[in-house]
């Protein structure tokens, strides 16, 4: 069931915003951003940031300490698996993602996934906060359904789960998923204490719809674009007036 509809949720909702290099920290920070997010657009929906990129951002952190989580997507678990190079991660970074597009009939996915997240944490001698990603097209993607991601989630201890969209063409979360498929799977993360996160082209249109579920973060990159294209660039602006239409949409947004 669908919690009662109202203006404004009191559920706290954090804002996340993917940026592709360090040219884009500080409009995303400048505007509201809340969970920074280090993503390459042009490779796909998670692409994972080239060496240089990390580079150029560790060098920005250094000079510039942030107070606010860091994520960075890994690209997709059977990527990772063919590519098998090895990732150095910049210890500013708390949470990790990887997709699991192509796993539908893969039997060894998940102790593969866990043999990964492991390699990856001793490569780099860091316990990460692992977030388990779902897609909302899960079909057109080849992944496993979001029910099943959440089982596994669960199972394998990670801090969040992310539903997010594959493709991105046009297509938003709210056109894959029904509101209360939605709800059904924030309800049951929720009575776990895992914390969910929803992207997938979503625009300040959307956060009316969105009010009534109690998601915990609310990811964007193109609606924080220039002309809401993706592989455009994040313009202050245009995150401040997403921030703010979400704190019209969930109370206590900034409060800590
Ligand atoms: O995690 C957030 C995603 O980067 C969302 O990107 P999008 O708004 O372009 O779908």
């Amino acid at each position: 069931m669908l919690p009662e509809s109202s203006a404004l949720n009191r559920h706290r909702v954090q804002l996340l915003v993917s940026a592709r290099n360090r040219d884009e920290i500080e409009p995303a920070l400048l505007g509201g951003c809340e969970i920074l997010d280090f993503k390459d657009p042009f490779k796909g929906a998670l692409g994972m940031v080239d060496a240089e990129t990390v580079h150029s951002i560790s060098e920005y952190f250094q000079a510039h300490p942030i107070d606010i989580p860091v994520s960075m997507a890994l690209g997709e678990l059977t990527d990772r698996l063919a590519d098998r190079k090895t990732l150095l991660i910049p210890n500013f970074i708390t949470y990790l993602k990887m997709g699991l597009a192509q796993t539908q009939g893969m039997s060894h996915w998940y102790s593969e996934w866990q043999k990964l997240k492991q390699q990856i944490e001793a490569t780099n001698q860091t316990r990460f906060q692992w977030i388990a990603v779902a897609y909302a097209d899960w079909e057109q993607a080849a992944a496993i359904s979001p029910h099943d991601v959440l089982k596994a989630a669960l199972e394998s201890e990670c801090a969040g789960l992310l539903i997010d969209t594959f493709l991105k063409q046009g297509q938003t979360l709210l056109d894959h998923l029904a509101l209360d498929e939605l709800n059904s799977l924030i309800d049951e993360a929720h009575s776990h204490q895992l914390k969910i996160a929803l992207a997938g082209s979503l625009r300040q249109k959307d956060l009316a719809t969105l009010a009534n579920i109690s998601p915990d973060i609310i990811g964007i990159r193109s609606a924080a674009c220039r002309g809401s294209l993706r592989t455009d660039s994040i313009q202050e602006q245009l995150v401040q007036a997403f921030h703010r239409q979400l704190e019209q949409h969930f109370a206590q947004t900034n409060s800590g």
